[in-house]
């Protein structure tokens, strides 16, 4: 199933409640959040505090995106404050598994990111205990970067391997430089969760930037 997920990063921070409301009336299937710490990557964004804040403002399923050292002590926080996926990056768990295993204990999705100098083959062992797979399309840290084409091959080498691993339903997230030009690609590629910042908040009108999103999704997958 294709689902969009625009990057609340790009948003207007002095109207957020305002922006997620939106989001979800144009047709977003779910919201991305990218929390930075300013260690792990080289910017700093928002925390527990701020989801639990626009979680006010829409039922939206809530993608937290964790770029931070030790996510562990902070899985619980942004569960409480209303996170339906965690997405950790194996860059930054040491014991991959059990972080793994403590986000599904706290009752959320658990999704596990890759750097994109980060091969896939790490995953193999943890496969069978997740749900999702983000595979980073730029170098985390910043909105508006530009989409890395060796992106394509590493998402059909990582759509082979979980094949391979017998009947799933792991889904194939992208996050970074995603347009209307490459999103066929990444979804003819084995992609499913297409994130989008700067591509959909922009001095368009939201709602036409989510539905000519879907549009070309669907499209894609014809
Ligand atoms: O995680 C990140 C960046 O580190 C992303 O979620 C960005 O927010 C995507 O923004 P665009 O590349 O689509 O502008
Ligand atoms: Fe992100």
């Amino acid at each position: 199933m294709l689902k969009l997920a625009p990057s609340l990063l790009a948003a207007d921070f002095s109207t957020l409640g305002q922006v997620v409301k939106e989001t979800a009336d144009a047709g977003a299937d779910m919201l991305h959040i990218d929390i930075m710490d300013g260690h792990f990557v080289p910017n700093l964004t928002f925390g527990p505090d701020l989801v639990k804040a626009i979680r006010l403002h829409s039922n939206l399923k809530f993608d937290v995106h964790l770029m931070i050292e030790n996510p562990d002590l902070y899985l619980k926080a942004f569960v409480d404050a209303g996170a339906d996926i965690i997405t950790v990056h194996v860059e930054t768990c040491t014991h991959l598994h059990r972080t793994i295993q403590q986000i599904k204990a706290l009752g959320a999705k658990a999704g596990v990111v890759l750097n994109p100098a980060t091969p896939v083959n790490l995953l193999e062992p943890i496969l069978k205990d997740i749900d999702m797979v983000l595979i980073m399309t730029v170098n985390p840290g910043f909105g508006g970067q530009s989409f890395i084409p060796q992106s394509i091959d590493k998402i059909k080498r990582l759509k082979k391997m979980i094949t391979n691993n017998g009947p799933c339903t792991i889904d194939i997230q992208v996050d970074g430089g995603i347009t209307l030009d490459n999103v066929q690609d990444v979804i003819n590629a084995g992609a499913n969760v297409i994130v989008a910042g700067s591509a959909i908040y922009n001095n368009q009108a939201l709602s036409d930037n989510i539905k000519r999103f879907k549009e070309a999704m669907y499209a894609a997958n014809a």
